[in-house]
């Protein structure tokens, strides 16, 4: 027996304005676009902006329904977008952040398990690390060099080899 360990590094800024400028950008448009979101039950506006390697932004909201487990989080729309309307572009960064009425919009969310076997997938597909940058309207901001980072010990397709 060993016991292994995992850690990662990642960037954290103290506020948005301490960003590399593209990265401000992108998280901007991941801020502005909860405004899209349909989230009549949670309240709980989500945005994501995906940067593509052609330097086009797809961005996408969560989409709720009225049988709960029918909607969709804001990273999936915005990854199923980016894949539809430009295949095999490269993603290279997705900015996640989002609207909450009702409570606090100051601190960084991260991807739900679900969205991170997506952007597993997407990350794996591509043999190209997707950054991840996670904030919410004000306050930190976390930089992430890659999908991998959040999910360790992921199930992949090489387990059905
Ligand atoms: O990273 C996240 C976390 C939550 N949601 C959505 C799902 C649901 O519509 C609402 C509350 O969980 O927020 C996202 O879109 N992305
Ligand atoms: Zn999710």
């Amino acid at each position: 027996m060993d016991i292994r360990k995992h850690s990662f590094e990642y960037h954290s800024y103290p506020d948005s304005a301490a960003l590399p400028t593209a990265d401000l950008r992108l998280l901007e448009e991941a801020r502005e676009v909860t405004a899209q979101a349909y989230a009549p039950y949670s309240n709980f506006y989500v945005g994501a902006a995906i940067l593509l390697a052609n330097g086009i932004v797809v961005r996408g909201t969560n989409q709720e329904n009225a049988s709960f487990p029918a909607g969709i989080c804001a990273e999936r729309v915005a990854l199923s977008t980016a894949a539809s309307l430009y295949p095999g572009v490269p993603i290279l960064t997705i900015a996640v952040s989002y609207h909450n009425p009702k409570g606090s919009n100051d601190a960084p969310i991260s991807p739900c398990g679900i969205c991170r076997q997506t952007l597993s997938e997407y990350e794996g597909r591509q043999q190209q690390a997707i950054r991840i940058i996670m904030g919410g309207q004000t306050g930190k901001v976390f930089v992430i060099p890659t999908i991998r980072h959040l999910l360790p010990l992921g199930f992949t397709a090489e387990d059905m080899q």
